[in-house]
């Protein structure tokens, strides 16, 4: 396997280096071509059903074996327990390879013209369009959530692909014109290597909102899934590949905390972008502040959704469950602390319990269902914590908030919850003040525009927030005022690639979406033209 070399000149330094890294990935392993799964099996399969035994690593165009199969660790299925795969963690010899293997596509992927990555890019959204039921359909088995879900998450992802091909041939730099004839321009430039670190809420979205601004601007990635949902991201890297992207250029390492460690350290990673946890993003920063490296961080957040009283009130309640109840509360900008105008409160609450009360939770995998099972047993027994934690304290549980065992045999051993509304909560509360990552929504009231204001602005946090209200004037003055990277005016948890996202405050910095994100995906290089004599000062 010598093709990234074949029918180049050797004089050419760039494809020389890919050439020889080329032979020398060809001696350590060879690329599986074949699909992780082919669709008619993904097709025929239903909950409880599906194993993969395929590896789940992606670097120089084809799938890879893990080294050694030690320290495997079992992934589980969890809307049934059952074993879905094993993730097998890449060491230090594996992500030097696929780093090694991203180096060497970009220096191709770099000097083609923007127009022609976007071609590219296009024909790998168009696949993504192509098998989204397929892709969809992995995402529930491994992540729980349910399938009208997850295909509105495959959506986002080719569209975020469609969207970042569409810059790619508009970056372009500024001329400036300087006294005598100089001038100077600017060339926006890639960065080189890429490391996506993503988190298991939204496992192949995250993967396209990392890569797909990335790519655009002449990047390569490495991507390290969460070690708990291995299985998409891979699918993502195959889809690259057949849409022709140079070998090398998206690869996937799987792994955990020491994986991600030996990514950031690596001398030939020049930027990271990181999804999870608040203590994790510091680790990341952290280590990649050692190599001046560039980081993104989108992390937690305990966000506010404000409800006045003059709000249209069924579209209020709605907007609380769409703060609330996605991807079964798993969702870092959800509006978990939502602040109802006190006169209104034993109407919203009525709403809002009646609703939660009716929502289909069960099988991921079928249509009628809404919710579906947290990411695993230790994570609903934390969320299940919380609740027990909030009753002691004070707060008053209206429905929800326990186990949930459905009737099909085989969703049994699945980790399901029934999703709560907690009513008297004060905002000293740790369900008010911590991040759950679960389906549990806390109600607080308030009488003032000035005090909930102070109130929701009282966290370290600053993600997301959301007011509800028919005031314009109101609406614009709350969102000024509310500190958080993003703010819902009468709606929650929409998001447009078009729009950037990333946070204020410890919820991190940088943003994902929208035009900005070139710019942290790029570099900006001057060059300056002298037209005329030196003028020497010696
Ligand atoms: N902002 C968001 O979208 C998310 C926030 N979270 C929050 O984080 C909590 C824990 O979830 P986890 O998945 O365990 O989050 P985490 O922050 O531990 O992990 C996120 C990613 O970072 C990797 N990672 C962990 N330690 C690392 C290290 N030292 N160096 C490099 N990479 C490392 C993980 O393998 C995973 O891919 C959740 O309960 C929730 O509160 C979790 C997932 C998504
Ligand atoms: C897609 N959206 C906006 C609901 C959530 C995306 C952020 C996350 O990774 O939790």
């Amino acid at each position: 396997m010598i093709s990234q070399g074949e029918g180049k000149t050797e004089k050419d330094p760039v494809q020389l280096r890919c050439f020889t890294y080329t032979l020398i990935f060809t001696k350590m392993a060879q690329p599986l071509r074949t699909p992780v799964l082919p669709a008619a099996v993904i097709r025929s399969a239903s909950t409880g059903t599906l194993e993969v035994k395929e590896p789940l690593n992606f670097w120089c165009g084809g799938r890879m074996k893990p080294k050694d199969e030690k320290n495997a660790e079992r992934v589980y299925e969890p809307a049934t327990g059952h074993v879905l795969c094993e993730m097998v963690p890449c060491g230090a010899e594996e992500v030097d390879q696929a780093v090694q293997s991203a180096h060497s596509a970009y220096l191709k992927w770099s000097k083609m013209a923007g127009m022609e990555r976007a071609r590219v890019m296009l024909e790998a959204a168009r696949i993504i369009r192509e098998q989204r039921d397929e892709i969809a359909k992995m995402e529930v088995i491994n992540n729980g959530k349910s399938i009208t879900e997850a295909r509105v998450d495959i959506d986002v992802a080719w569209q975020c692909i469609e969207y970042y091909a569409g810059m790619a041939g508009t970056l372009a730099g500024q001329h400036i014109q300087l006294p005598g004839g100089a001038f100077a321009y600017t060339r926006r430039e890639p960065l080189g290597v890429c490391v996506g670190i993503g988190a298991w809420n939204y496992p192949f979205q995250i993967a396209a909102w990392k890569s797909a601004p990335a790519l655009a601007c002449g990047n390569a990635m490495v991507f390290k899934p969460s070690p708990m949902t291995p299985v998409t991201a891979v699918m993502l890297a195959e889809i690259y590949a057949q849409a022709g992207v140079p070998e090398g250029l998206f690869n996937v390492v799987q792994g955990a905390a020491e994986t991600g460690t030996l990514l950031c350290h690596h001398p030939l990673v020049a930027k990271v972008s990181f999804t999870g946890s608040v203590p994790t993003g510091k680790k990341i920063m952290e280590m990649s502040a050692k190599g001046v490296k560039p980081v993104t961080l989108e992390l937690g957040g305990k966000s506010p959704l404000i409800i006045f009283k003059d709000s249209e009130l069924d579209n209020a309640v709605k907007g609380a469950l769409m703060a609330n109840f996605l991807s079964q509360g798993e969702v870092c900008c959800n509006g978990t602390r939502v602040f109802v105008e006190r006169e209104i409160l034993p109407k919203f609450l009525e709403e809002v319990v009646k609703r939660t009360k009716a929502i289909p939770i069960g099988d991921p995998l079928l249509d009628g269902t809404r919710m579906g099972a947290l990411i695993s047993r230790p994570h609903l027994d934390r969320v299940l914590g919380f609740i027990s934690q909030a009753k002691k304290e004070g707060a008053r549980v209206l429905c929800g908030g326990e186990p949930f065992v459905p009737t099909d045999p085989k969703l049994q051993g699945g980790y399901f919850m029934s999703p709560c509304v907690l009513d008297n909560c004060t905002d000293d509360m740790t369900c008010v003040k911590e991040e759950i990552f679960g389906p549990v929504m806390s109600v607080l009231p308030f009488d003032t525009e000035e005090e909930v204001l102070q109130r929701a602005n009282n966290t370290t946090f600053g993600l997301a927030a959301g007011v509800f209200t028919r005031d314009v004037a109101r609406a614009h003055r709350v969102a000024e005022n509310l500190q958080a990277g993003t703010c819902f005016i009468n709606n929650y948890n929409i998001s447009p690639v078009e729009v950037p996202f990333g946070g204020y405050k410890m919820s991190g910095f940088g943003r994902e979406n929208g035009q900005v994100t070139i710019e942290y995906y790029s570099q900006l290089k001057t060059v300056v033209v002298e037209m005329g004599e030196v003028d020497s000062l010696f």
